[in-house]
């Protein structure tokens, strides 16, 4: 049986989204992302589920500066999770007392709305994740008055909910991966998303366009772009790209092959199935067999075989 890390404690929506792609694995609860995918590369588990984008606010900023750093992990599945938040606190606890709230700042961020109307006076406090939120609220003398996670959390731990589906939108979708170490990829479907880390060689005018000019040609329709700070001064950025197709692709190897020309640092993060099984448009000129052809053709010309 495999063994899976992911957010813990028990009741994030990790977890949730852990039990979904892997019902029958074992899990191993960890305090962070940073945890989880290491565990990973330590071999302690076979592999994480991990956030990795939500519908509101784009990328999780610990799970993309993650990924980027250390030994690489391949992405090999990826779950599309409605997520609903419930305002959980210790029963007896009256919404007019609550002035301090724990809960992860992507919750945080998912539930200004509701904070703004119903706790203008709280102080929001970020955890490591809306179960150990959950989990601190309930601890007997806990300086939070309330919880921001899901309802399962609150039931766990013993809290109660006081308000439920505390949402900014009721249409709030995250999206969870599967990672692990390199190993042969998940065949090609039809229905597949990539994933790459590009680092660009030098600053110049247009560098960015030159590397959006390697998808553009080839048809390669991008799902996610998205820059996060090297750490090495202001200006140095890595670009996260998500796209329809499969590395197996010819359209898709030709164009991270092109990144690879122009960058200094390409990571492959993986090719996997889309969770919505939408397959791309192919546009004239890059399907697998119109590059074959072009292939054979060039090989008669460079043979002199007009
Ligand atoms: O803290 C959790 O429960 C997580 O799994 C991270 C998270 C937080 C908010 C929305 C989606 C995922």
């Amino acid at each position: 049986m495999s063994k899976l890390a992911y957010l813990g404690p028990e009741g994030t929506f990790s977890e949730e989204a852990l039990r979904i792609l892997a019902p029958e694995a074992e899990r191993l609860s960890c305090p962070n992302v940073g945890a989880a995918l290491e565990a990973v590369r330590r071999g302690v588990a076979d592999a994480a589920v991990v956030p990795l984008e939500n519908s509101l606010e784009g990328g999780i900023a610990s799970t993309l500066d993650e990924l980027v750093r250390g030994e690489p992990l391949l992405i090999t599945a990826e779950l599309l999770l409605p997520v609903r938040f419930s305002l959980l606190a210790r029963p007896g606890t009256e919404i007019e007392h609550i002035k301090r709230v724990l809960t992860h700042p992507a919750a945080h961020t998912q539930c200004r709305g509701f904070i703004a109307r119903e706790l203008p006076d709280a102080v929001v406090v970020a955890s490591a994740s809306t179960a150990a939120a959950a989990q601190e609220v309930a601890l007997p003398g806990s300086p939070y008055d309330a919880a921001i996670g899901a309802a399962i959390a609150g039931e766990h731990y013993g809290l109660l909910e006081i308000a439920a589906n505390i949402g900014d939108r009721d249409d709030t979708v995250t999206r969870f991966v599967m990672v692990g170490r390199p190993a042969p990829l998940p065949a090609p479907t039809g229905a597949d998303r990539t994933s790459t880390v590009a680092y660009l060689a030098e600053d110049h005018p247009g560098a960015l366009l030159e590397l959006l000019t390697e998808f553009s040609v080839r048809g390669v329709n991008l799902s996610r772009i998205e820059s996060r700070p090297t750490g090495d001064g202001i200006g140095s950025y890595f670009f996260f790209f998500d796209f329809e197709g499969h590395v197996a692709d010819a359209r898709v190897g030709e164009a991270i092959s092109g990144l690879h020309r122009v960058c200094a640092d390409v990571r492959f993060l993986g090719s996997y199935p889309r969770a919505d099984g939408i397959a791309p448009q192919i546009r004239r000129g890059t399907s697998d067999a119109e590059f074959a052809e072009a292939g054979e053709w060039l090989a008669r010309v460079r043979e002199g075989r007009l």
